[in-house]
């Protein structure tokens, strides 16, 4: 095993609260470790065209609450294509970098799988997504802020809602992945949630919508994935009943701006933490992550795409959101 004296680090896909403390968890870890620490800016985007700051603790511990990412992240097409993952090997050939560690979900983590075929240095994966929706951690970096985000905005709409007894459709986030919706709509006393793991039958719900208590409002929580989708949902509920005033808000990205919880912040310090240790002990082509409360480390192949929606959590739903 090659001895790591120089690490490279970026942030990449969605940016998450929790991203800069993950951040300043590496760079403390590696100034612990008399490590170098390169971040390439802009996610992979910055490996293809060699865009790196060196990074220390000090500038970064400032900014461990911020929300967003210092580094700057990107969706790259350019790392898509074998041509683009050949040029970032060469840029980490020519910087001298012995092991790259990665924030990002499971696009992220594909990536680096594709990337692995050719490259044969050290790979960490720290899961920083507000979707939660990987396996190998019961939390990624950004969820737990993204949830108290939607929750304070779905109790304002609650206000005006119960003010003119309307209903309203509200749509979170969580791409195909129904995570926020469950815990924003449980937590906000929804009437109704629609997440895309459900396979609802609708009827019902849209003809309590339809028929709703005049008196009252009617909440209902759609994660953005969902296979019915706010519009037409909305459009079917006005069919049942052409007369009840309904409104439609998307929540969109202001759930994934804001300072990062104080959840988040320990996830971040903790993992950013256990990725550096984690290469140090020669470990490689794992993410660091949380399950029931201890560090873990689990393979890419085996955290891509799993979607956390389980058994209790469906029981919730049957319970209180359908
Ligand atoms: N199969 C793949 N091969 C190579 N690179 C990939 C692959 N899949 C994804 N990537 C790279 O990873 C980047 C990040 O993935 P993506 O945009 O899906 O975000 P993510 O990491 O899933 O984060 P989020 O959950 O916040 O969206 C992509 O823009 C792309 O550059
Ligand atoms: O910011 P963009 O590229 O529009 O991506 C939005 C998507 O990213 C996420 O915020 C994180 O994956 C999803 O919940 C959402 O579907």
């Amino acid at each position: 095993m090659k001895t790591i004296k120089h690490i490279g680090v970026f942030t990449s896909g969605g940016d998450s609260p929790g991203m800069n403390a993950a951040l300043h968890g590496v760079a403390k870890t590696a100034e612990m470790n008399n490590l170098r620490l390169s971040g390439f800016k802009k996610g992979y985007e910055g490996l293809i065209d060699g865009d790196l700051v060196q990074l220390d603790s000090s500038q970064l511990k400032k900014n461990v609450h911020r929300g967003g990412t210092l580094l700057k992240t990107a969706r790259s097409k350019r790392f898509l294509t074998l041509e683009g993952r050949q040029r970032a090997m060469q840029i980490l050939e020519t910087n001298k970098v012995d092991a790259l560690i990665a924030i990002g979900g499971d696009g992220t983590f594909k990536g680096l799988l594709a990337f692995s075929e050719i490259c044969d240095l050290p790979f960490l994966g720290i899961p920083g997504t507000i979707d939660n929706d990987l396996a190998g951690t019961d939390f990624t970096l950004g969820f737990d802020s993204a949830v108290n985000t939607a929750i304070e905005n779905i109790d304002k709409i609650r206000d005006t809602a119960e003010s003119h007894n309307r209903i309203f459709l509200i749509e979170v986030m969580g791409r195909d992945c129904g995570y926020i919706a469950i815990h924003s709509g449980l937590g906000t006393g929804a009437d109704a949630i629609l997440i895309p793991e459900s396979g609802h039958d609708f009827t019902q719900l849209l003809e309590k919508a339809g028929s709703y208590d005049r008196e009252e409002a009617f909440v209902v929580i759609v994660s953005e994935g969902d296979e019915l989708g706010v519009e037409p949902a909305a459009k079917k509920i006005k069919e049942i009943n052409p007369e009840v005033d309904l409104r439609i808000a998307k929540l969109g990205h202001v759930q994934r701006g804001g300072n990062a919880s104080a959840f988040d912040r320990m996830l971040g310090i903790r993992l950013g933490t256990a990725a550096v240790e984690a290469l140090l002990h020669g470990r490689k082509n794992v993410m660091a992550g949380i399950l029931n409360n201890q560090l873990s480390l689990t393979p890419f192949d085996q955290v891509v795409k799993e979607h956390q929606v389980n058994d209790e959590l469906r029981s919730l739903l049957k319970i209180f959101g359908s």
